[in-house]
């Protein structure tokens, strides 16, 4: 596959982490994002599939890196079903973190290791569509019910926006009342459990694969936890790679953590080429003479 070239991190942080990679794969994790990130953003969440590119991009480098991971909001099973991960060729030893680390898949075992689910999410299941229904909520307002968090979706609303703005505080004290936390996110308001969150998953994946450098690439406000976690990983002298998939074009893009990349790259079709320009870089094609 012909691949472009490797680009260059606009940081010093990054550029050392990219050359740190380069020179060892095989202590180097790779963690990911799903949605906005290997899998384009889509009107309705259950429609979301990763890029087509994704997959075999990832199963090329994954056997080159100590570990490959998808960390992500969404339950493990589910992101393994939209991402097409199970049974790939060159995935064998995929990790997806779903739901912010309190679930586990492993491509190795096929199974998913999950934390209880707190019962303040039933009682929100309960209350969410009434509390919805008395607010008028506009039209287009989505439910979507993750097992071990509820998300209000606003994309399909007339004005997405305004209509988050318009909802959060009564969310935001459903939450609480629950025991929950809103989390918000790219048109969407996550009630979820406190206590997980992208940073101490992916910290303990680095712990427990023993990785030399981390590469973590995210384009929500969820992945900004990974990112304090590369920081404070740079500061115990692991190298990492911040990289942000920027929304193109749609106004979309998330400044809290495009400000802190170390690479910007257009959206899932930039995070693919990058993927497949590191393959490229760490296994050349080889010369036809
Ligand atoms: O951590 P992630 O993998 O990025 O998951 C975060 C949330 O992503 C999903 O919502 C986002 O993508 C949808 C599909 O493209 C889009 O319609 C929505 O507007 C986005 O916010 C997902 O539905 C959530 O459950 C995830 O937690």
């Amino acid at each position: 596959m012909p691949t472009g070239p490797l680009p260059v991190p606009r940081t010093t942080a990054g550029r050392k982490a990219l050359d740190a990679l380069l020179a060892a794969p095989g202590e180097a994790l790779l963690a990911l994002d799903f949605d906005g990130t290997l899998s384009p953003i889509v009107p309705d969440p259950a429609r979301a599939r990763a890029h087509p590119g994704a997959v075999p991009a990832l199963a090329r480098l994954a056997p080159q890196l100590r570990a490959v991971a998808v960390v992500t909001g969404r339950p493990a099973e589910e992101a393994v079903a939209l991402g097409g991960f199970a049974g790939a060729p060159g995935l064998e030893r995929l990790t997806v973190l779903g739901a912010y680390g309190a679930e586990r898949w492993d491509a190795a075992s096929g199974e998913v290791v999950a934390a209880p689910v707190p019962p303040g999410v039933a009682a929100v299941r309960e209350e969410l569509p009434a509390l919805l229904r008395e607010l008028a909520a506009p039209a287009g307002t989505r439910i979507e019910d993750k097992g071990r968090a509820l998300a209000v979706h606003t994309r399909r609303t007339d004005d997405p926006d305004s209509a988050l703005e318009g909802l959060r505080a009564p969310l935001v004290a459903l939450a609480e009342r629950r025991g929950l936390r809103a989390e918000p996110g790219r048109m969407v308001l996550e009630l979820r459990p406190p206590g997980a969150d992208k940073g101490g998953a992916l910290t303990e994946f680095v712990r427990e694969t023993g990785a030399g450098t981390v590469v973590y690439g995210g384009d929500d406000l969820g992945d900004l936890a990974a990112y304090d976690a590369v920081v404070r990983l740079r500061g115990e002298g692991v190298p990492g790679l911040l990289v942000a998939a920027a929304a193109q074009g749609t106004g979309e893009s998330v400044p809290a953590l495009t400000a802190r990349a170390d690479l910007l790259v257009p959206g899932p079709d930039g995070v693919v080429a990058l993927l497949d320009a590191l393959a490229g870089a760490l296994s050349p094609a080889p010369d036809p003479e």
